[in-house]
């Protein structure tokens, strides 16, 4: 997968993807990444990239020239299509299905705005999508671009050893992941729960289940839509909450 970045601060995103399983998935050659500077598409002695805004009010507009023009020479390097993505509060909300859909793209255009805005020109002329990764202002689209970045590129064949694709992450399969222990068995902050020492792995892949649907029914209801549960899924929520009220 490539991904370009349209951002002011291009190395910032890069970065971010320069570490753990993302780094890896790029010397592995899983992902390869492409930063775009808006100012070095602006013209004129300042090479400005913001104005003010008609109307008034305070801040900044992002230009649409320089960020058009970056896009393009984006879309030039490579002949395959991209989808461009503009990470935004107002975007729809980022998920783990989203994320899987996105995985799947050959290329990523990701369009990170600064200040109080892009040109809505820019935005309605050039946008495929626009995501948010929460109900929350930052200071510019860059960490959220890294979101997706992360998000992504561990979804691509090879990016996790096998340990950790055996892992089933949470929202894989819409519910929170279950609790995890590690050696010592005692510790004066507890034990860990005996199932995990049985060696039963089909009593811990049921005990694990169980906390997944016990965990997602107490913190994040929201999830779980108890009607597409399968009966013994229903069952051993049902055995939580028992467990719980007794
Ligand atoms: N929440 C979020 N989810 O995705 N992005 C955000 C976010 O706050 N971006 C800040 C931002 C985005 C565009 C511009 Cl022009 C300026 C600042």
């Amino acid at each position: 997968m490539r991904i370009d970045v349209i951002s002011l601060f291009p190395e910032f995103v890069a970065q971010c993807a320069a570490f753990g399983v993302v780094g890896r998935a790029g010397e592995r050659g899983l992902l390869t990444m492409h930063g775009w500077n808006p100012r070095d598409y602006a013209e004129g002695n300042y090479r400005r990239v913001d104005e003010r805004p008609f109307g008034g009010g305070p801040g900044m507009v992002m230009l649409i020239d320089p960020l058009r023009a970056a896009i393009a020479a984006a879309r030039a390097a490579d002949p395959a299509p991209a989808r461009l993505i503009y990470l935004s509060p107002q975007g729809a909300r980022l998920d783990q299905a989203k994320v899987r859909e996105l995985a799947g793209h050959e290329r990523l255009i990701l369009l990170c705005g600064r200040y109080e805005g892009v040109d809505e020109r820019l935005i309605r002329a050039e946008v495929d999508e626009e995501l948010s990764i929460g109900d929350y202002v930052l200071s510019g689209g860059e960490l959220a671009a890294a979101v997706v970045v992360d998000a992504v590129a561990r979804l691509q064949d090879g990016a996790l050893g096998d340990a950790e694709s055996a892992v089933q992450d949470s929202f894989e399969d819409g519910l929170l992941d279950c609790p995890h222990y590690t050696r010592p068995v005692e510790h004066e902050l507890g034990s860990v729960p005996q199932v995990l020492m049985s060696g039963n792995h089909a009593r811990i892949a049921q005990w694990r289940r169980q906390q997944s649907l016990g965990r997602t029914w107490q913190r994040r209801p929201d999830l779980l839509n108890e009607a597409a549960l399968s009966k013994a899924d229903r069952k051993l929520l049902e055995a939580y909450r028992a467990e719980l009220a007794a």
